[in-house]
C-alpha cells in the first residue's frame, strides 16, 4: 500500500460564497516543479492539525492571515491525489491581513479569473483541481464586479 504525504493549500478568492478570482503562486524550488504553478500551502507537521499547518504556511509564504470557507472535497477519500508521494486537501480561503507576497518557495503571483485560469502553467496534479474550480468561479461581469 502506499502512503502519500498530506499537503494542505488554499484557494484564495475574492469571495468565499462567490468567488471570481483566484491566487496562484510560481514555485521558485525545488528544481524540479521550479516555474510551475500552484495552490499555496504545504506539508502538515507532525502534532499539528491540517487548518493549523495550512495557517502557518500561508503565514509563512505569504504574510497573510485568512478565514477558510469550504474545503474542496475531492475524489481520492475525500482529498486528491497530485503526486505518487502527496495528496492534497484544498480549502477556500480569503485574506483578512496583510498583502499577498512571494516570500519563500515562490517567485512570483497572480490572480486568475475565468478568463485566465489557464495562462499560468499549473503543476501537472492540479490541473483536475483547477477544473473544478473553474465551474466555481462566477464570471466577474455576472457577479457585478465589473
Ligand atoms: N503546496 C502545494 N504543493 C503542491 C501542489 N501541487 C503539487 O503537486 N504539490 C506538490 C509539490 C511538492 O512536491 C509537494 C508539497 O510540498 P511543499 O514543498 O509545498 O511542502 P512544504 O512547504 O512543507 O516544504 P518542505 O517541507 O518540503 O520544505 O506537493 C499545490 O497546489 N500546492
Amino acid at each position: 500500500m502506499t502512503s502519500r504525504r498530506l499537503v494542505v493549500a488554499a484557494a484564495i478568492v475574492d469571495d468565499l460564497e462567490r468567488p471570481t478570482r483566484l491566487l496562484a503562486a510560481r514555485r521558485s524550488r525545488p528544481a524540479a516543479i521550479a516555474g510551475r504553478w500552484e495552490f499555496p500551502g504545504g506539508k502538515v507537521d507532525p502534532g499539528e492539525t491540517p487548518v493549523e499547518a495550512l495557517h502557518r504556511e500561508l503565514g509563512e509564504e505569504l504574510g497573510v492571515r485568512v478565514e477558510l470557507g469550504a474545503e474542496l472535497v475531492g475524489p481520492d477519500d475525500g482529498a486528491w491525489i497530485i503526486t505518487d508521494r502527496h495528496v492534497l486537501r484544498l480549502w477556500r480561503a480569503i485574506v483578512t491581513d496583510g498583502d499577498p507576497r512571494p516570500l519563500v518557495e515562490h517567485d512570483a503571483l497572480r490572480t486568475l479569473d475565468r478568463a485566465t485560469l489557464y495562462d499560468v502553467d499549473w503543476l501537472d496534479g492540479d490541473v483536475r483541481i483547477v477544473r473544478e474550480l473553474e465551474q466555481i468561479l462566477d464570471d466577474p461581469v455576472d457577479a457585478g464586479y465589473r
